[in-house]
């Protein structure tokens, strides 16, 4: 249906991005799955980037590392296991990691700072044509001057703001969808603005409305587990509309199927469900052959 020219808006369901999920083949290797990089934040907030780069892993990605300042590379080493730890200096360093053609996508924002670091380390991304993923704190980085941000964006990238964060970058929300498709042309990024009813708008001008979500979502972590589950779908190979679409769909099918009491660490491990349910046909169609 996405692939019609007509498309234009429609309510998120995996017929609009389940044949474009990349599942591993009986010949491939973990670099078939692509390599997420994860911005880590300082010393004394490191959750979000770990909840981020776990939910990366359970999202399919081959490899995810974290890549942080020095002095924060030793709690994130003994928190992570799967999750590989790069010390990381300095925007130039930043640049020469993700430089590697086998990183197929970087996720920045979570806990990361509202600083000038934050700052430099998103534009040295975006100057590297990776494809991104923006979440928190930088979006916030970009409050009172956003062009610096939408000028540098060519490569394919995913925004993630709640309604504090959207507003910041563009202003007051009067229509969430409308808002949505217009902050999408204006940034040439793809626009998941959260909320209870996820509104996910395309340059082009698709549009799709997220509405399986759980109100059990609302609880701290919970948008660093969406954009890790959207970079890890970039870095996959989706183009960054479906996988965006599949993210915020499989996030609120992870708290479905988990069901009260949630907390954003509940998210990551129920994936494995949700990937039995896309190979087995769920909803009523089969998406795995
Ligand atoms: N485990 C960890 O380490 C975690 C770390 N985290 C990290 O914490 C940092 C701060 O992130 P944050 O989102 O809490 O705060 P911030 O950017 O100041 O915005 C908050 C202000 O925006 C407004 N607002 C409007 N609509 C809103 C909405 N729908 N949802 C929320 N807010 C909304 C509202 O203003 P009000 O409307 O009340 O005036 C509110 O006061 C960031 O780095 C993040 O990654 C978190 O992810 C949690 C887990
Ligand atoms: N009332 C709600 N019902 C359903 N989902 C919600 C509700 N409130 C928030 N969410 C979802 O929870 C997540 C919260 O993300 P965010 O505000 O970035 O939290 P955090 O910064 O703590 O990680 C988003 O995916 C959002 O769509």
């Amino acid at each position: 249906m996405l692939d019609s020219p007509s498309f234009k808006r429609g309510d998120n369901s995996p017929a609009l991005w389940s044949g474009q999920l990349n599942w591993p083949q009986p010949d491939g290797n973990k670099y078939d799955r692509g390599h997420a990089v994860v911005l880590g934040g300082p010393v004394a907030a490191t959750g979000a980037a770990r909840l981020s780069a776990r939910t990366a892993l359970r999202g399919g990605a081959g490899l995810v590392s974290i890549a942080c300042d020095p002095s924060a590379l030793m709690v994130y080493a003994v928190a992570c296991e799967a999750v590989m730890t790069k010390p990381l200096r300095d925007a130039d360093a930043f640049a020469a990691l993700i430089a590697d053609p086998r990183v197929t996508g970087v996720l920045m924002g979570p806990a990361a700072g509202v600083n000038d670091r934050t700052r430099a380390l998103v534009l040295a991304a975006l100057e590297a044509g990776k494809a991104c993923v923006l979440d928190a704190d930088a979006l916030s980085v970009f409050e009172g001057g956003p062009d610096a941000l939408f000028g540098a964006i060519t490569a394919p990238t995913i925004l993630t703001p709640h309604e504090g964060e959207f507003a910041r970058l563009f202003g007051a929300i009067t229509d969430r969808e409308a808002d949505a498709v217009v902050a999408a042309q204006k940034s040439g990024a793809v626009m998941v603005l959260k909320g209870r009813d996820t509104v996910i708008a395309a340059p082009d001008g698709r549009v799709v409305i997220n509405k399986n979500a759980s109100e059990w979502l609302a609880t701290a972590g919970s948008g660093d587990v969406l954009a890790g589950l959207c970079v890890s779908l970039l870095a996959q190979g989706m183009p960054a509309f479906e996988a965006a679409c599949a993210a915020t769909w499989m996030h609120a099918e992870a708290a479905y199927l988990f069901g009260p009491g949630l907390i954003a660490e509940d998210l990551p491990d129920q994936l494995p469900r949700v990937w039995q349910g896309l190979s087995l046909g769920h909803n009523g169609f089969n998406v795995h052959g």
